[in-house]
């Protein structure tokens, strides 16, 4: 069976569970708790951050958990899985998948190969964050099991958009054989729906689900707007 569809047999929702050091939800328990949640109302899979709650979460769940770690590298842009070194501590906390940044910046296309070939060896399964089509088929030639649109509009020569870039999604699906999971500002149900309809075989929700101060901020914004609205 090909690793991916081993993986996530079924379409669905992976919500993406995670608090940088400098987001209030850091630390301890939180996250995991977050994770539960989302397992017991139906997501198929996590998507988390850091040695801690990787390991934490495989504890505490049973669903596949897709790995990263972000790593601020001085003189760099890239920052998801950047170095062999995170990839070794992601494969150790017991990650199913290993998410790292596969875009075409700083030599990365030539560099990421062998942390590709080094998940895969230790058996763990490996999810290309992109941000354009070029990107995404650049990745299928790299052997990644998944393709995730997770950095459009976070390159400066990707689409800027203020909502998930379907588009994306769609070309994606259309023309490479690996699955396709839509990731990046999807904030509704019916956005989630729509990215399936464009081919996705899974859709990653975050900060909708698991950031409530970002969740918070536009209802605020709303309100303030609204209000002044008339005035
Ligand atoms: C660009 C970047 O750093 N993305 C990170 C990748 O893991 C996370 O901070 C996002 O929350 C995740 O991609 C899900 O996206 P959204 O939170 O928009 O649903």
């Amino acid at each position: 069976m090909i690793v991916s569809n081993r993986i996530f047999p079924d379409k669905g929702l992976i919500v993406s569970c995670q608090a940088l050091a400098y987001e209030p939800l850091h630390g301890g328990d939180t996250i995991t708790k977050m994770a539960i949640a989302a397992i017991e109302s139906g997501a198929i899979g996590i998507r988390t951050n850091g040695v801690f709650d990787i390991h934490s979460i495989k504890q505490a769940v049973k669903v596949p958990v897709i790995g990263l770690i972000k790593q601020d590298i001085p003189g760099s842009e890239i920052f998801i899985t950047p170095t062999i070194r995170e990839v070794m501590a992601i494969v150790s906390a017991g990650a199913d998948v290993v998410a790292l940044d596969v875009t075409n910046r700083e030599g990365r296309l030539e560099a990421v190969k062998p942390l590709i070939e080094y998940a895969k060896r230790a058996g763990v399964a490996v999810m290309a964050d992109v941000s354009t089509y070029e990107e995404g088929i650049a990745a299928e030639k790299l052997g990644v099991d998944f393709i995730g649109t997770t950095l459009s509009g976070y390159t400066s020569y990707s689409t800027q958009a203020e909502g998930p870039d379907f588009e994306l999604v769609q070309q994606l699906c259309e023309m490479v054989m690996v699955p396709v999971i839509a990731e990046g500002r999807i904030w509704t149900p019916e956005d989630a729906v729509r990215a399936i309809q464009c081919g996705a075989a899974n859709v990653v929700v975050g900060s909708a689900i698991t950031r409530p101060q970002l969740i918070t901020a536009r209802y605020v914004a709303a309100l303030s707007k609204s209000s002044s609205v008339g005035q």
